[in-house]
């Protein structure tokens, strides 16, 4: 592994000890996240992601194979090691924010706490964080009184304070409408800039369709790295972005694509190994 990657594993395993029996949540997963990356987990629910996101963000062991941060191999990491690796290298923003948060402080005042203990060069003023999640209204709020979005907000903003070499954030735009969900994606496109490798877990097509990179993890076996779908745009321009298919086999198109179907129904024709999805000539269907 080189040092221009910040992360990675090698044939990682892991088995939870559930009371029907063993849970194989990962099964031999192989990837890396070059540094100052963006890197969605993709997925349907239950195949693995947070799973991954816990290991890499080291809050969770590998049961078999190896992980390596910052060029070491950390599988074992254990003690003082592991307790600064976590508070100073890492920034977790998990599934649910409030275990983020410090419930007693402000929402200002829990950045500026994040910013006095773990902060490091290149990293936001507590204001300015809290301006680019769209927050400064919110300053003086502690966690208990924010809405979920809004504790998902705070806690991304204070990775942004944080400034570390790796953000991992679970499912960070779960609670968040659009204007919300595009801001996170743009303060993790901007650390990312700097140097800092992000990666999250997502269902979201809109979060999903404008990140470059996605990788598909399913019944805990990552897939190869898919690019996505490509859409044709109205200039004609083909552009390349990714849906996912949920576990009842539904497809969630990329807006762009979305917007080819206005009346919400397709047709479906399965050709050489090819789904084709067509909107249905509004003619034939009045006939039919
Ligand atoms: N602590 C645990 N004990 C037993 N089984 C677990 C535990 N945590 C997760 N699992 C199981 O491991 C598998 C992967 O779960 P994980 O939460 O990583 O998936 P996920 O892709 O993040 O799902 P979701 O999108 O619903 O959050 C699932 O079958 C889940 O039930």
């Amino acid at each position: 592994m080189t040092s221009d990657v910040t992360a990675g594993f090698r044939n990682v395993v892991r088995i939870y000890q559930a009371v029907a029996g063993e849970v194989h949540a990962l099964r031999g997963v192989d990837a890396d996240f070059p540094r100052g990356s963006v890197t969605a987990i993709a997925g349907p629910s239950g195949g693995g992601k947070s799973t991954l996101l816990s290991i890499l963000a080291l809050r969770d062991r590998a049961s078999a194979g190896t992980v390596t941060l910052f060029g070491a191999d950390v599988t074992r990491a254990r003690g003082p090691a592991l307790k600064t690796l976590r508070r100073t290298g890492i920034a977790w923003v998990p599934q649910r924010p409030s275990h983020a948060l410090f419930p007693h402080l402000s929402a200002l005042e829990n950045l500026a706490q994040v910013a006095r203990t773990r902060g490091r060069a290149g990293g936001l003023e507590p204001g300015a964080a809290l301006e680019m999640l769209a927050l400064s209204h919110r300053a003086g709020a502690r966690p208990g009184r924010l809405s979920g979005g809004e504790q998902q907000r705070l806690a991304v903003a204070a990775a942004l304070t944080h400034a570390p070499d790796l953000v991992v954030a679970d499912e960070p735009t779960a609670e968040l409408d659009d204007e919300n969900a595009e801001r996170v994606v743009r303060a993790l496109t901007a650390v990312a800039a700097e140097g800092t490798t992000c990666v999250l877990s997502t269902h979201d097509s809109r979060a999903l369709s404008r990140l470059p990179r996605v990788l598909h993890l399913r019944h805990g076996v990552l897939s190869a790295e898919r690019a996505g779908a490509e859409v044709q745009e109205a200039d004609g321009r083909v552009r390349t972005a990714a849906a996912v298919i949920d576990s009842a086999g539904r497809l969630q198109l990329p807006p762009e694509a979305l917007r080819l179907f206005p009346g919400r129904r397709a047709t479906v024709r399965i050709e050489g190994g090819e789904v084709v999805l067509r909107a249905p000539d509004v003619n034939l269907e009045a006939r039919s």
